[in-house]
């Protein structure tokens, strides 16, 4: 089963375009479980567990793992999601990009090392950078396009003087995504909910193109206008959030909260479909 047919499944089955993002920060769990970081697994199994019939994908955060040495607790919650949430696709948030020959190492850990369902790439490099990845038919990369994050600008709001037409940065990798890169069908594009207008230009250009939109909950991105941006073409939409699920409650029921929250935010994106 291709990565877009198990997003498809997913947000039929979930009702949901809600992405839960897993970006476990020890100093942040409960009293049990706190400045311990060899329960990341435990955080995020019950995180898991609690949202599995409401999320259309989960997003590991790799760094969060590998800054605590927890690799091995990445593998585990991995085999956790295929075993327990079978029905969710999960998109290995891992921000790559290098030279082909050093690619095709990170391919093949995010694909082959976490059996991970999609990853998220850096387009930076250029093509060469992405095609690795394209090799594992079936699954998604999703190229940053217009981050959520302020600086986002310094680079993706920059004007391409050489291309035909001018179009910003951003544009120009929505473009490329859409059309001569996207090969074998595996493409989507990275939008911040922080920026409703840009998701609305990607989107023109990117009709089709499974857009994976971070920054409702903790960066304040509005959900109900992301949702229309997003949806206005028919492409699928995924919408990620993480600290505000994940720390809802920093107390020994903070997966029951994080599962209000889960509810919550599918509610508030349900809302907006048109
Ligand atoms: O690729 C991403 O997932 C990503 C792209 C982006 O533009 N902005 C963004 O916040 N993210 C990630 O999405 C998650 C957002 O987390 P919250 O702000 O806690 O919901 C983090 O894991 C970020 O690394």
């Amino acid at each position: 089963m291709t990565f877009l047919d198990m997003l498809r499944d997913a947000t039929t089955q979930n009702q949901s375009l809600l992405c839960v993002g897993l970006d476990p920060e020890p100093s942040r769990f409960p009293a049990a479980l706190k400045n311990d970081p060899r329960k990341i697994y435990d955080f995020c199994a019950a995180i898991v567990d609690a949202t599995a019939d409401l999320a259309c994908a989960f997003k590991p955060q790799i760094a969060y793992f590998a800054a605590h040495g927890a690799e091995d607790q990445l593998e585990r919650l991995m085999q956790h999601m295929r075993c327990n949430a079978p029905h969710v696709p999960v998109i290995l948030d891992a921000k790559r990009g290098d030279i082909g020959s050093t690619a095709e190492q990170y391919a093949r850990e995010a694909f082959e090392r976490y059996g991970a369902d999609a990853v998220t790439l850096s387009p930076f490099m250029g093509f060469d950078s992405v095609e690795p990845y394209l090799a594992y038919h079936g699954k998604g990369a999703f190229l940053l396009c217009r981050t959520s994050n302020p600086g986002g600008d310094d680079l993706q709001a920059q004007r391409l003087a050489s291309v035909e037409g001018q179009p910003l940065l951003y544009e120009h990798v929505a473009r490329l995504a859409q059309g001569p890169w996207n090969k074998n069908g595996q493409l989507g594009l990275v939008v911040g909910a922080t920026y409703p207008q840009e998701i609305e230009r990607v989107r023109a250009i990117a009709p089709t193109l499974p857009l994976l939109i971070p920054g409702v909950g903790a960066q304040g991105g509005d959900a109900a206008a992301t949702v229309r941006a997003g949806l206005r073409e028919g492409g699928p939409i995924i919408v990620n959030s993480s600290r505000a699920i994940l720390y809802a409650s920093s107390d020994e029921y903070f997966a029951d909260a994080a599962r209000r929250a889960a509810l919550d935010t599918r509610a508030a994106l349900n809302a907006a479909r048109p």
